[in-house]
């Protein structure tokens, strides 16, 4: 990492009093946001105001280091998750520039194409037809991304597969690879799925993302390192004279005037942002002549809209916040993927593998030597690249009985009893798609990654959570609260999810594996004993946070329009993770890079008008 830009600025004393376009956030989407921009109107100024700092760590570079460092995260504890015997759990999201794409696992896949369908659907009249959907949506995904094929060599020794024309073709900023190393067990457990009847597909990023699929890191084909928001949309672009990154420091809330004409009550036309560490730090305004643009992310892009008085009612009254604007949505509708693990001992697994990696020293050695000198071998891995995602019919005999439960529910009966009725409304055509994802062949209900133990992750939630400020003091970290499982139909579809493995673990590939199961073991047995055990067992997020601003008519519970635009209020967007409406069936970052940059494009065309 060489920080390249002459435009890193650590003090409020260095900047300008005003700014073009001011972005919320130097996570993923607020520099994708902010490289297009400085790029499209060369005489208008950008600043990105990011909590965190411009770190030169090369752990971060590395593929293999995908613990997140506390360091450059947030650790928020969340609130006592009834779902989950009252278990309260760690909220991590990225703290540092580049936001979550510094710290994740680098997984870079899409969801299938009814899960970007149901957006459109779930929004209602004029949002397909302004692009939400994945017709709409692959162009962004393909223009984001610089997809490098493996050799031909590495394709044929790991069974690579892949579909120029289906899903690549772009020259983003972010690299994506399939890379120089897999485990030779892995093929062993895709197997055991094929054997199981589940396909694999040539492609899993063409809309097809389901079945056992591959997909690449988000990593750089040269340098095998990885390939985030700042390597992509930063560190090239940085001394551009229109661009400043304030690093450092938070957004609390927004400057507004009252709207002078058209349809909104106010418009935005600034920040107040204070220092992060300087205790005492006084608030200072800036203000932007064009747009301000939030990109905090799902978990702090709420308490913004929150503090500067648009949002829930109840919300802002407890925290004692005039209302500007009843907006309801802002904070709802809140979703993650929840996931667990069971344990198997492999008494007769392959070698090398994972394990021995860290059992072995003298591999260990070999690995790191192989990665410094060649830029292969295990240490190009990092959270995986491939997966089982099965849809609900391949999982379960039961699959018809839960979506008549599903029918037959009320949607009032499980959410909190103070979701606004247009919240209600928007989650009763989300429950709807949610019929057509559960029925469908062709949308993932549940996750296996390849090669993560037997790891599941849950896709297709029902039940909802909210992100608001907390009440006592609303400049502190925001209150979570994830209400997995409050849905009871969540644990029952979950029972199916889990009970697979032990079929999995019987197929005739993964038997020469010799699996004993540890964990939870032969106590359990019936429905009830699962279901017991996963409320004991799993955690509310595989690190997914969406949702919080979704896209949507105010009439259904939606905080922005087709635009992006936050209704009544006019010059803001929000362009982060929060604005999906309903969780796709994915790791999220290669969405949220594709949903940027459509943003950027629907900005610098209001920007020529
Ligand atoms: C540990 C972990 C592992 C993950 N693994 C994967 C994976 O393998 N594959 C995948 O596809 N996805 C993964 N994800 C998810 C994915 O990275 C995120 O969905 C995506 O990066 C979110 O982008 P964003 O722009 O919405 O938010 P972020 O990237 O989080 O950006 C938000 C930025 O805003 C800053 N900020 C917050 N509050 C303020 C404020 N008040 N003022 C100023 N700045 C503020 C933050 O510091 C942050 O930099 C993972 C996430 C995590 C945390």
């Amino acid at each position: 990492h060489i920080p390249r830009g002459v435009n890193i600025k650590r003090h409020i004393t260095e900047l300008e009093s005003h700014y073009d376009y001011i972005i919320a956030g130097g996570g993923t989407s607020g520099l994708t946001v902010a490289d297009r921009l400085t790029a499209a109107f060369p005489s208008r100024s950008v600043l990105v105001v990011e909590y965190g700092q411009l770190v030169n760590d090369t752990a971060i570079l590395q593929p293999a280091a995908t613990v997140p460092n506390p360091r450059y995260a947030f650790q928020i504890l969340s609130q006592k998750e009834p779902g989950l015997n009252n278990r309260s759990f760690t909220v991590t999201v990225g703290k540092i520039v580049g936001g979550c794409s510094a710290i994740n696992a680098q997984m870079f896949d899409r969801g299938s194409a009814a899960d970007y369908d149901a957006w459109g659907d779930v929004a209602g009249e004029g949002y397909r037809e302004a692009g939400w959907s994945w017709a709409g949506l692959l162009p962004y995904f393909k223009k984001s991304t610089t997809f490098t094929p493996p050799t031909k060599d590495v394709a044929e020794k790991y069974d690579y597969t892949y579909d120029m024309d289906a899903a690549w073709g772009g020259d983003g900023g972010i690299q994506a690879v399939y890379p120089p190393f897999q485990w030779p067990g892995e093929k062993i457990i895709r197997h055991a799925w094929n054997e199981l009847g589940v396909p694999t597909q040539k492609e899993g990023s063409g809309g097809d993302a389901f079945g056992v699929i591959w997909f690449p890191s988000s990593q750089d084909a040269q340098t095998q390192t990885r390939s985030y928001a700042r390597t992509g949309h930063y560190d090239n672009v940085a001394n551009r004279s229109n661009y400043h990154l304030l690093v450092g420091h938070a957004v609390n809330d927004l400057v507004l005037a009252e709207a002078s004409s058209g349809e909104e009550q106010w418009e935005a036309r600034g920040v107040r942002i204070q220092a992060v560490d300087g205790k005492n730090a006084s608030v200072i305004t800036i203000t932007s002549d064009q747009e301000v643009i939030l990109a905090a992310g799902a978990v702090h892009t709420p308490g913004i809209l929150q503090r500067s008085g648009i949002g829930p009612k109840d919300v802002l009254g407890a925290a004692n916040i005039p209302v500007r604007l009843e907006l309801p949505g802002v904070g709802q509708n809140f979703q993650d993927h929840a996931m667990t693990n069971l344990f198997y001992n492999l008494t007769t697994n392959i070698e090398p593998n994972q394990m021995s990696l860290f059992m072995n020293r003298t591999l260990m050695e070999q690995a790191r030597r192989e990665y410094a000198q060649n830029k292969t071998g295990p240490f190009t891995l990092s959270g995986g690249n491939s997966g089982a995602f099965l849809p609900l019919s391949t999982l379960s005999n039961n699959s018809q009985a839960i979506i008549n439960a599903l029918k037959a529910q009320s949607p009032s009966s499980y959410l909190s009893n103070t979701t606004h009725p247009t919240v209600l409304e928007g989650y009763s055509h989300q429950l709807e798609a949610m019929k057509d994802l559960l029925s469908s062949n062709e949308a993932a209900v549940f996750e296996y990654p390849i090669g993560a133990g037997a790891m599941v992750a849950f896709l297709k939630p029902l039940s909802r959570g909210t992100v608001n400020i907390n009440p006592a003091n609303p400049t502190a970290e925001p209150l979570v609260s994830y209400r997995t499982f409050t849905n009871p139909l969540d644990v029952k579809l979950y029972t199916e999810g889990v009970k697979i493995f032990r079929r999995l673990y019987t197929t005739p590939s993964a038997k020469t594996l010799g699996p004993v199961e540890l964990t939870p073991g032969a106590a359990v047995q019936t429905d009830a004993e699962w279901e017991t055990w996963l409320k004991r067992s799993v955690s509310p997020s595989f690190y997914h946070p969406v949702g919080t601003t979704a896209l949507g008519p105010k009439s259904r519970g939606g905080v922005v329009g087709p635009e992006l635009k936050v209704h009544g209020v006019g010059n803001l967007r929000v362009v982060d993770a929060g604005i999906m409406p309903l969780i796709p069936g994915t790791h999220t970052s290669s969405t949220v890079y594709a949903v940027a940059e459509k943003a950027a494009d629907l900005i610098v065309k209001d920007g020529r008008d």
